[in-house]
């Protein structure tokens, strides 16, 4: 199988081109080389597809080799793949994905994509949806959570995958192996949830910390980074347009109020192309 490492801030993934390489067992495959000592290393496996809703489709496998629904560290790879390999010449295109057609902004510099501004869609916080079942509420913004005997407060937020935001003094003592995945495995959550860690800065600054379902502490999440921007703005702790300090790198999310979206601008990196043989593997 042919490959290509990539990543959006640190948040790295294997990604696959689809359109040449057949895979008999992506979950499999992805939890094989997302393997950072048996196999290539990263957050999880991402497969670019044909679509016929949109220029290109994306199937995203986290580290234990689970399906997700959307990534938005990954969208920004991907345009970058599809530009720089020359599957397109185009730089506005969309990507079908299991949350829903996302449209891409590219920014191109010597003939490379270097940023890429993504409309990330409406935050919905419908509980029914997220999912996330807190009482019989209908939407779950700033309530009390009790986790290892502490009581956390957690906004709920889907960005085509679920988020738990909480907001905490400091992200750089946290015991994040040791809390994420309480978090990640609360009977609240009938799906897990991705876990966002927030230390507000100012007005426009957040500090953000991540513990994502199925992977793991990551040095980024996109999606993450929208969620937790929009809850910061809804429990009036920022303004709109909000700079997320990743461990990985930075984001910038606006949201934008009159077409009620989120856009999350940030970098795309390639690492390398690789090569991996995986008939043993996935025998
Ligand atoms: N890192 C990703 C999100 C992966 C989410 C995945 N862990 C799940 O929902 O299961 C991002 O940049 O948005």
């Amino acid at each position: 199988m042919k490959f290509t490492k990539m990543h959006g801030c640190g948040n790295d993934y294997v990604y696959v081109n689809c359109f040449e390489e057949t895979i008999e067992n992506p979950n499999a495959a992805a939890k094989f080389v997302s393997d950072r000592h048996f196999g290539i290393g990263s957050d999880g496996m991402i497969c670019i597809h044909p679509s016929d809703k949109a220029d290109f489709r994306m199937a995203m496998y986290n580290s234990d080799g689970s399906e997700g629904a959307m990534c938005g560290n990954g969208v920004r790879c991907i345009a970058k793949y599809v530009y720089d390999y020359g599957l397109t010449d185009k730089t506005r295109i969309t990507i079908e994905t299991k949350g829903g057609i996302k449209e891409l902004d590219l920014t191109v510099e010597d003939g490379k994509v270097t940023w890429v501004n993504v409309d990330m869609d409406a935050p919905v916080l419908d509980a029914e949806k997220i999912p996330v079942n807190y009482d019989e509420e209908k939407q779950v913004i700033d309530k009390p959570v009790i986790v290892d005997g502490r009581e956390y407060r957690i906004t709920c937020i889907s960005m085509g995958n679920p988020h738990g935001v909480v907001f905490v003094d400091s992200v750089d003592d946290l015991e994040i192996e040791r809390l994420g995945p309480m978090f990640e495995n609360h009977p609240m959550f009938p799906d897990r949830v991705n876990t966002e860690f927030i230390e507000v800065i100012d007005d426009h600054t957040v500090k953000m910390r991540v513990w994502e379902r199925g992977s793991g502490e990551t040095l980024a999440c996109g999606t993450g980074a929208c969620a937790s921007a929009y809850a910061c703005y809804l429990n009036k702790k920022t303004g709109k347009n909000v700079l997320v300090h990743l461990l990985g790198g930075d984001l910038q999310i606006n949201y934008d109020e009159e077409k009620h979206t989120i856009f999350m601008k940030g970098p795309a990196t390639k690492v390398f192309d690789g090569e991996i043989d995986l008939t043993e593997v996935l025998a």
